[in-house]
């Protein structure tokens, strides 16, 4: 196996536990991150004690806060931080970074401001550049443990994509590749709106069955925007779509769920925030998702009501009111024309 050299652009959970993935099979990471306290705290412990505590750091992982060290002379460039950081943290490598690099980001998420998706950020901020994402259920904290994990990277080039699957390909993490990048990119991001509905669910009190609807109604938003967008509809099928939804509505690890169950709660959106303490992308994603509903003319009920609630302070309850007494309709009316149904 060649070795590469990978930089890690964010030391949060995903970071560092990406990062672990590629030191024990033998690559050299530089781990970056902005802070000057987190990383000496860092160096000296030998674990991230605020992100991913429980997990020593390998040998192979070296620790930066100087950006253009971290970047300078590496095979590839991960980004490990939240969408909404993405844009300024490029701007800080745009002199750095050359044309060999391969960016993989890693981030779920949608800028929201701009309404774009990752991939469209960087081609703004670099211009044409090896790029490939990298999606699917994964939670930092099940990686760290060498717990089985499959996950898929999606690129406009097929060589990146596999340059990039072998990359992290590991006995405990299974890399697929896809050459939807559009879908797999809205796949991951769209997921974290939906999580945060099945977390207010679960705060709410409600069951299984309320949990199983907003899943699987959820993922027919999701396809539903994300074709209208550019993505497959096979995609949404596959690790980034339904995979990722179902880890993230059920798990305990989802920030954007265990948010979903404090508001659910009563909890204030600041309360919540500070409760959780790391990044919960499905809040401004459901604005930037809420909003190209609107642009593309496409019906996302449940992601309109949790706008409702994040955005025009709806009570949940109220909310859930309002999808339950929504007029009568076929499930698949929306790809099968209802007249053209033979009953
Ligand atoms: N955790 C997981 O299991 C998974 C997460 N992801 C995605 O990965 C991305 C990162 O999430 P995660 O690691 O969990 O988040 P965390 O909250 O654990 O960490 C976020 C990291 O981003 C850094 N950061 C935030 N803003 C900036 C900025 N302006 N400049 C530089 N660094 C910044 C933070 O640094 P600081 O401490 O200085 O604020 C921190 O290191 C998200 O998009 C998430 O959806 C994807 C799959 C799995
Ligand atoms: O995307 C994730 C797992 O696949 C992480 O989800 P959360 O951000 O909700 O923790």
């Amino acid at each position: 196996m060649t070795h590469s050299s990978i930089t890690v652009l964010g030391a949060g959970s995903w970071g560092t536990a990406l990062s672990l993935i590629l030191a024990k099979k033998g690559h050299e990471v530089k781990l970056w991150m902005r802070n000057q306290e987190q990383y000496e705290e860092m160096n000296r412990q030998r674990e991230n004690t605020k992100y991913l505590p429980g997990t020593q750091l390998h040998e192979n992982i070296k620790l930066y806060v100087d950006i253009e060290k971290a970047v300078k002379g590496t095979d590839v460039v991960l980004l490990t931080i939240s969408s909404q950081a993405v844009r300024g943290v490029l701007k800080n490598i745009r002199s750095i970074i050359t044309r060999e690099q391969i960016i993989v980001n890693a981030a779920k998420g949608l800028e929201a401001n701009t309404l774009l998706r990752i991939s469209q950020v960087v081609e703004e901020e670099l211009g044409s550049h090896p790029f490939a994402v990298l999606s699917g259920p994964s939670h930092a904290e099940e990686v760290s443990k060498d717990i089985p994990t499959t996950v898929v990277v999606a690129a406009y080039e097929r060589s990146v994509a596999e340059c990039i699957q072998d990359l992290f390909m590991s006995s405990y993490f299974r890399v697929y590749t896809n050459p939807d990048v559009i879908g797999v990119e809205l796949g991951g991001a769209l997921k974290n709106v939906i999580a945060f509905g099945a977390g207010i669910s679960d705060g709410l009190g409600y069951g299984d069955n309320a949990k199983a609807a907003l899943m699987t109604r959820g993922i027919r938003e999701i396809a539903r925007l994300g074709s209208a967008m550019g993505g497959k509809l096979e995609t949404f099928a596959g690790l980034t779509g339904i995979g990722d939804l179902i880890v993230t509505c059920t798990s305990m690890h989802s920030r954007n769920r265990r948010a979903g169950i404090l508001t659910g709660q009563g909890k204030s959106l600041e309360e919540t925030l500070s409760e959780i303490g790391m990044v919960v992308e499905g809040i401004k994603t459901t604005k930037a998702a809420f909003e190209l509903a609107k642009q593309y003319q496409i019906e996302m009920p449940i992601t309109e009501e949790i706008y409702s609630i994040l955005y025009k302070d709806i009570p949940p309850r109220v909310a859930v009111s309002n999808l339950m007494s929504r007029d009568r309709t076929h499930e698949i009316e929306d790809i099968v024309d209802a007249e053209k149904i033979n009953w």
